[in-house]
């Protein structure tokens, strides 16, 4: 079994409630109130700014070169390319980057954000790669499953489900799960393993509470 794999079967309820969260399924269907996304895609917005961050933390705490650009890249996958979908998108409601820059972070997204960089400091690489493995390789599960159920044509949130179902982020996801098994085979130790099951499992409750957000956000209109 890979670490992925195992760190998936110890938090295999958790990791269930985060991929088939009602949110997402709401997206897939088309029925989402647009000012949920919204307030979702918001706080997304300012949840990507700290990830950036967190990878730029990554390639502080590397101890090699290859980890440090495999950091880097990460970090400019983000500031580079998935931030775009944000911006593309909010300009289309009339917001700018400045505006969604100047957002207020809502409990949740500043929770979870805390959460991985606090790790990323105390920890080590392995660490910080394990908090930010539910992000990453989660999100290209969520996509690639909308993309299986989504309804057609015309589906409100098909930019969204397109660029986490396609081809360049499931690459950068993969990326990650062989990252994080060369981590582990460097720097795990059986000692370690609870600690890294804990965190892991905590970021993916992180991750459906930020669902929760715009779930919440979708039951008030
Ligand atoms: C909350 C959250 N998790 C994961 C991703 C994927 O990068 C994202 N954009 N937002």
């Amino acid at each position: 079994m890979s670490f992925f794999q195992h760190l998936k079967a110890s938090a295999a309820s958790e990791w269930r409630d985060y991929i088939h969260h009602p949110f997402t399924d709401a997206m897939a269907d088309g029925s989402l109130p647009q000012a949920a996304f919204r307030h979702y895609l918001v706080q997304d917005y300012l949840f990507l700014i700290e990830f950036a961050r967190a990878y730029a933390l990554a390639v502080y705490k590397s101890h090699d070169l290859a980890d440090m650009r495999d950091a880097a890249a990460g970090m400019s996958a983000i500031l580079d390319v998935e931030m775009k979908l944000h911006v593309t998108l909010c300009a289309s409601w009339g917001l700018t980057p400045a505006e969604l820059e100047q957002s207020q972070a809502a409990p949740e997204t500043l929770a979870y954000t805390r959460y991985v960089l606090d790790t990323g400091m105390r920890g080590d690489l392995l660490a910080l790669h394990v908090a930010l493995a539910p992000c990453i390789i989660g999100y290209a599960e969520v996509g690639k499953r909308l993309a299986a159920i989504a309804s057609e044509p015309a589906n409100p949130y098909s930019v969204w489900i397109d660029e986490y179902a396609g081809s360049a982020y499931q690459d950068l996801a993969s990326k990650a799960s062989a990252r994080l098994e060369n981590l582990h085979a460097r720097y795990a130790t059986p000692a370690r393993d609870m600690e890294l099951v804990r965190i892991f499992r905590d970021a993916t409750r992180l991750e459906t509470s930020f669902w929760e957000m715009g779930w919440r956000a979708s039951q008030v209109q």
